[in-house]
């Protein structure tokens, strides 16, 4: 059979532009990290206004041989929903000399970079995109042919948690990353506290630097919330305890304090079926016997391509992929309940987040 016979010019050419569009994607993630090295949606939100290209360049000195490239990440961020382009009325010079000008505004996208706000991405985008994170990535034909090596084995030499323990500027950088998403999560668990309602304890396990207990500790100040995480990773936020907050380390696979309630988010996506077997057993091993209320409470992203917009299971699909690295991956909900299943858990209800995120609570 002739490869494409039948097919109209237009047809293949279509079919080019979309192989062509994902050869460069990574273009787009370059063009976002130039972005954010220099810094354009905190100058432009220091700007209190829209800010013209030639500002821009004034406030970022940047050399005249540089300037075109300057224009075109600013035409390419624009055309993928970075900045809005509008048009300002230049009031140099009086009312007979005002001129119209194009500018760049922020959109909800890049107001998400603007340093030092609540719901700031930046350091998961700098985190994501640190060359050591992002290059193992390059090694997955190799992977796929090693019986028993995980990407991060082959790429960094060994497990991203261990990598992460020999790697303190990048352990931070990473900490980071996952509190700035935490943080996102506040928006939507608003929506459901009555998850959290009537209980004396929470363990949060995994929980990093603390950023979704410090969430819910706010939201129930009688609550009290145990963060549970490796003891390097714990060491350095023993500082930030509080009254009803404080921080444990350990190893999951062997011991979870026990609470009320315990909390695994972005925790099950790292591992496979295997490993999230045993976390969840050792879950229910640490959920108090002393209140009714017990359950374990799962943030993660659901796969549900039939419900899900196209950029919605698109996004998942990525991290999916991205969880390769470690043996874990991202899971429907007929995968979750398997686990629960397997786990010796009773029942489960998910609640779809705002968001990519779904809220499971599972009951022992
Ligand atoms: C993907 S991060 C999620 C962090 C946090 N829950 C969040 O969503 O922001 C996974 C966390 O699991 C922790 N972790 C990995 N292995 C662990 C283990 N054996 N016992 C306890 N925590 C572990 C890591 O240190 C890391 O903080
Ligand atoms: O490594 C990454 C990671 C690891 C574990 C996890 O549960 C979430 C994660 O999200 C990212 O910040 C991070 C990552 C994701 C995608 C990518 O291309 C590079 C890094």
């Amino acid at each position: 059979m002739d490869l494409l016979s039948g097919r109209k010019a237009n047809e293949i050419f279509e079919g080019q532009v979309h192989v062509y569009k994902h050869m460069y994607a990574y273009l787009d993630s370059m063009c976002l990290k130039w972005c954010i090295e220099l810094e354009i949606p905190t100058i432009i939100y220091n700007h209190e206004k829209p800010i013209t290209l030639h500002e821009l360049i004034s406030i970022l000195q940047v050399p005249p041989s540089k300037i075109s490239g300057v224009e075109r990440l600013m035409r390419h961020l624009s055309h993928n929903g970075f900045f809005d382009i509008v048009t300002i009325h230049d009031d140099d010079g009086g009312d007979e000399n005002k001129e119209k000008k194009e500018a760049y505004a922020l959109t909800i996208a890049s107001e998400l970079l603007v340093k030092g706000t609540e719901y700031c991405l930046t350091p998961m985008a700098k985190c994501g995109l640190n060359p050591l994170m992002s290059s193992s990535f390059n090694l997955l034909g190799k992977w796929t042919l090693e019986k028993n090596l995980t990407l991060s084995e082959i790429s960094l030499g060994t497990n991203l948690w261990d990598f992460l323990s020999k790697n303190p500027s990048i352990l931070t950088s990473f900490n980071e990353s996952m509190a700035s998403d935490s943080q996102m999560v506040k928006l939507a668990l608003k929506d459901h506290s009555a998850v959290f309602e009537g209980l004396e304890s929470i363990v949060d396990v995994g929980g990093g630097n603390g950023t979704i207990s410090k969430i819910i500790s706010d939201m129930f100040p009688k609550l009290k919330c145990i963060v549970f995480d490796l003891p390097h990773v714990v060491e350095n936020f023993s500082g930030t305890t509080s009254n009803n907050l404080s921080f444990v380390g350990g190893d999951m696979f062997n011991y979870i304090p026990e609470a009320d309630v315990v909390l695994l988010k972005w925790i099950l996506h790292d591992w496979d079926d295997e490993h999230c077997v045993k976390i969840l057993k050792k879950c229910k091993d640490a959920i108090s016997k002393n209140t009714k209320e017990g359950k374990a409470i799962i943030i993660d992203f659901v796969i549900n391509e039939k419900q899900d917009e196209f950029g919605l299971t698109q996004m998942k699909l990525r991290m999916d992929i991205a969880m390769t690295s470690m043996n874990g991956k991202e899971r429907s909900e007929e995968e979750f309940n398997k686990l629960f299943l397997e786990a010796g858990f009773q029942d489960y209800k998910i609640f779809p987040l705002t968001g990519m995120y779904s809220l499971i609570v599972v009951y022992p």
